[in-house]
C-alpha cells in the first residue's frame, strides 16, 4: 500500500492552511502523525480520506487519484474525533452500515472488541459516553480491515484501561493483517513505542519525516562547554537551546553524521520532547 502526496496545499479563504505538501508512506507500518495544534493534522487527514478536495495538487494510493474514487475510498476507513455515527443509530445500527460499506469488514472481530470495549449493541449513538463513543470509533476502525486506516485523535474520553486494551489490539491487528495505520494524536508518549515512522507537521509544512529506527541518527542532543557545543551545532540544524550552570545542551536535526569529541555529551530526545520544542518555537517565530 502506497499513499503519494503531490503538491498538496489547502487554503481556507484567505488562510493557508497546508503548504505544499510532498511526501510517500509505504505500508503496512504504523506512522505518528504529529503537530501542535493547529498544525493542520486534521485538514490533512480529511484530505487523504477523500471528504474534502484541496485547493491544488492530490494523493495518489497506489498510484491512483483518491478524490471521488469509490475503489480506492473503500481502502480507507478514517476515524475522526468526534462525528463518526448517525446520534440516532444504535450501536448494532451504526456497525451494519459500516460492514455494509467495508468489503473486508471482519464481523467476528467486531464482535469480540464489542465485548472487550463493554459497549451497549442496543444503546443509540447520542447516548453513549464520550469513551464508548470513541470505542465504537476504533471497533469501526479496525473491524473495517481497510489498507489504510486512519484514527484522528480517536480516544477522547477513554481511560487509560481502555486505551492499553486499544493499543493491545491495535498491535496484534498488525499482526495478523498488516495495514497501513496513520495515527494522529496528542498523547505522544503513550503511543510513540508503537510508530514505525513519525511524520511531523508544522504551521501545515512537513518539517520531519523520518523512520523511527533512523530517529537517534536524525534529532540528538548535545551537552558540554558552551563554546564547544555552539561549534558543532553550526553544522546542523537547532531545534532548542539551553544553559545550566557552566553546561549548554542544544537538541540538533543533524544535517551529517555528528562529529563527536569525547568532552560533549550525545542524549537521546523523546518525540514528545522534539514536539514540544517545535511548538515554542512557533509562539517565539523561529523556522526549524
Ligand atoms: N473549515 C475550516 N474553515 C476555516 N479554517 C479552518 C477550517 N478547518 C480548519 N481550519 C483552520 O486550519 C488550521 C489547521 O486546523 P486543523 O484542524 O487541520 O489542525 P490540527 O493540526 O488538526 O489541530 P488540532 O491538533 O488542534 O486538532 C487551523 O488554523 C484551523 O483554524
Amino acid at each position: 500500500m502506497k499513499i503519494e502526496a503531490c503538491h498538496i496545499t489547502m487554503q481556507y479563504k484567505q488562510k493557508q492552511v497546508l503548504k505544499d505538501i510532498n511526501f510517500t508512506l509505504e505500508g503496512p507500518k504504523i506512522i505518528g502523525f504529529l503537530g501542535h495544534n493547529g498544525a493542520g493534522k486534521t485538514t490533512f487527514l480529511n484530505l487523504l480520506a477523500g471528504l474534502i478536495p484541496s485547493t491544488t495538487g492530490e494523493f495518489k494510493v497506489n498510484g491512483q487519484p483518491a478524490f471521488n474514487n469509490t475503489a480506492v475510498l473503500q481502502e480507507i476507513c478514517f476515524i475522526a474525533e468526534t462525528g463518526n455515527f448517525q446520534v440516532e443509530m444504535s450501536v448494532e445500527q451504526a456497525l451494519k452500515a459500516n460492514q455494509f460499506f467495508y468489503p473486508k469488514w471482519d464481523r467476528a472481530l467486531a464482535d469480540e472488541l464489542v465485548e472487550i470495549f463493554a459497549l451497549p449493541l442496543k444503546t443509540k449513538v447520542k447516548n453513549l459516553s464520550k469513551g464508548m463513543t470513541s470505542a465504537l470509533g476504533i471497533i469501526v476502525g479496525l473491524a473495517s480491515q481497510a489498507a489504510i486506516t486512519i484514527f484522528d485523535e480517536p480516544y477522547i474520553g477513554m481511560d487509560v484501561a481502555a486505551r492499553s486494551k486499544f493499543y493491545d489490539v491495535l498491535l496484534e491487528q498488525q499482526e495478523i493483517n498488516p495495514r497501513l495505520f496513520l495515527f494522529s494524536t496528542h498523547l505522544i508518549d503513550e503511543v510513540s513505542d508503537l510508530f514505525e515512522e513519525v511524520l511531523i507537521l508544522q504551521q501545515g509544512e512537513v518539517i520531519l519525516h523520518t523512520a523511527i529506527m533512523d530517529w537517534d541518527d536524525t534529532i540528538i542532543a548535545i551537552r558540554g562547554d558552551k563554546a564547544q557545543v555552539e561549534k558543532i551545532a553550526q553544522q546542523h540544524t537547532i531545534i532548542h537551546e539551553h544553559v545550566f550552570m557552566k553546561e549548554k545542551t542544544i537538541v540538533l536535526r543533524l544535517q551529517q553524521p555528528l562529529d563527536e569529541t569525547s568532552s560533549i555529551v550525545v542524549e537521546r530526545v523523546s518525540v514528545q520532547d522534539v514536539l514540544v520544542y517545535l511548538s515554542n518555537q512557533k509562539k517565539e517565530g523561529v523556522a526549524v
